[in-house]
């Protein structure tokens, strides 16, 4: 794996910068990935660290994303802070992998009971006939539960995306916006300017 260490470093610091700006969901970002028949599919995810290893997010194995990841590895991530200087978009592309379990463990071991109960309790992406369903399954995960910490399930836990392409748009006055884009070519990250 190979890193591109100063574009890391500055999206850590605009994850910090948007965190102090009041935005509600800083780590907010869409994660696209393709089914099995090249059909593209987005959604929100929380970005949960820029590590060594690349960026986390965790989630539910068996969901359709997960299915969706486990057809194609590629997947493009995209955050946006409105509110952040003229505005700021990031969007990121590359290969994701589940982290090892011990990292899972010990994410979900930091979350809220509620989302533990959750995690367990919800059949993400299947079809939900009656919303007593879901209530009578978190009932239940609560008194398996009652009394003692809630384990990770097997099939919940977390993905680092590893990074060919990051590229920073920073808005600008009169449509004079910049690209910033770094790319992973054989083996050497090269940084370029785009015309917005
Ligand atoms: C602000 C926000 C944050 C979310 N964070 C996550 C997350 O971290 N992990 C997750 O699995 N779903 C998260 N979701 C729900 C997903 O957008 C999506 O509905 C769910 O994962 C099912 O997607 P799928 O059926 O494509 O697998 C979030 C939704 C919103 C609006």
């Amino acid at each position: 794996m190979s890193l591109c260490v100063p574009a890391l470093e500055e999206l850590r610091r605009l994850l910090a910068e948007a965190a102090l700006s009041g935005d509600p969901e800083p780590t907010a970002m869409n994660l696209s990935t393709i089914d099995a028949r090249g059909r593209p599919h987005s959604r929100i995810v929380l970005l949960k660290g820029v590590a060594e290893d690349g960026l986390r997010f965790f989630t539910n194995y068996t969901s359709a994303k997960g299915e969706e990841l486990a057809a194609h590895a590629q997947v493009a991530l995209c955050l946006h802070w409105k509110q952040l200087r003229e505005g700021i978009q990031v969007r990121v592309e590359g290969t994701v992998s589940r982290l090892p379990e011990a990292d899972s463990d010990a994410y979900f071991a930091s979350r809220a009971r509620g989302s533990q109960i959750g995690a367990w309790a919800s059949l993400q992406s299947q079809t939900l006939p009656q919303r007593e369903d879901f209530e009578a399954r978190i009932a239940e995960v609560e008194a398996r539960f009652a009394g003692c910490e809630v384990e990770r399930p097997p099939h919940w836990g977390g993905y680092r995306v590893d990074p060919d392409l990051i590229e920073f748009w920073y808005g600008a006055n009169f449509r004079l916006h910049e690209r910033q884009r770094h790319e992973l070519i054989d083996g050497q990250w090269r940084q370029r300017m785009l015309y917005p």
